[in-house]
């Protein structure tokens, strides 16, 4: 069996194929989209010419090193493309996002993008979505009772930390990963954790993604497109 890294290498270099030259480019964060990055350093080498911004710190330092060209946010009107990876992903293409802790600035680029294809292997696959505990960001004043209203929602969350740290977001805030089972209507959950004050965003993203490239331990790779109706 192909070793799991080389399946989120796979998919990531099958997804940079839809980068056009000239093309504004979203660059996710994770390991899966470590590859994208690399992948588009190199044809940024070969000569493609691209706008990009990235969707956490960490991918930010790795396109500066790879020479891909970043540009700030208040020079692009929007986005063609963005490439990330995901936590789980379901048949309609609602996601799980957030294992490494960039779901904001993913969601925000996500959301000003005119396209966002998903990479993961196939172990990120699944029928409904909630085996993997849902990020949630949440602001650190009054966290404990913000952890309270989650609690109330019928998960029991966990404050993230890093080295027995608490585990700070970019924008300066706390994840509570949330175990709530099998999610049976992601929609209705994801407003109802909007409405709760202290609560940034939260690692579902539906109705976003337009496609999933998704990469088999059978050496094939596979792409999921996002049902028409949703
Ligand atoms: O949402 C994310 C980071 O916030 C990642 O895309 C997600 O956690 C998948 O990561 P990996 O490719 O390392 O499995």
């Amino acid at each position: 069996m192909m070793r799991k890294m080389n399946l989120k290498k796979m998919a990531a270099e099958k997804a940079v194929e839809y980068v056009e030259d000239g093309m504004r480019v979203g660059l996710g964060t994770g390991s899966t989209a470590y590859w994208a990055i690399k992948r588009i350093g190199e044809r940024v080498r070969e000569g493609m010419t691209i706008q990009a911004v990235a969707t956490s710190k960490a991918s930010e330092k790795l396109a500066a090193e790879e020479g891909i060209p970043l540009v700030p946010f208040h020079q692009l009107d929007g986005l063609d493309l963005t490439i990330d990876g995901a936590d789980e992903v379901n048949p309609e293409l609602s996601l799980i996002k957030g294992g490494g802790g960039a779901l904001l600035r993913e969601k925000i680029v996500a959301y000003h993008s005119k396209q966002l294809i998903i990479i993961a292997d196939e172990h990120k696959v699944v029928n409904t979505l909630g085996a993997f505990p849902l990020p949630v960001e949440i602001i650190p004043f009054a966290h404990e009772w913000t952890l309270g209203s989650l609690e109330k929602l019928g998960c029991s969350p966990q404050l993230r930390t890093d080295n027995d740290q608490l585990y700070v977001t970019d924008n300066g805030n706390y994840i509570a990963d949330c175990r709530f089972g099998e999610i049976a209507d992601p929609a209705k959950l994801h407003q109802q954790l909007l409405y709760i004050p202290g609560v940034v965003d939260n690692g579902l993203f539906i109705g976003m993604a337009d496609r999933a490239v998704i990469a088999d331990s059978d050496g094939t790779v596979k792409i999921m497109e996002r049902p028409l109706n949703r």
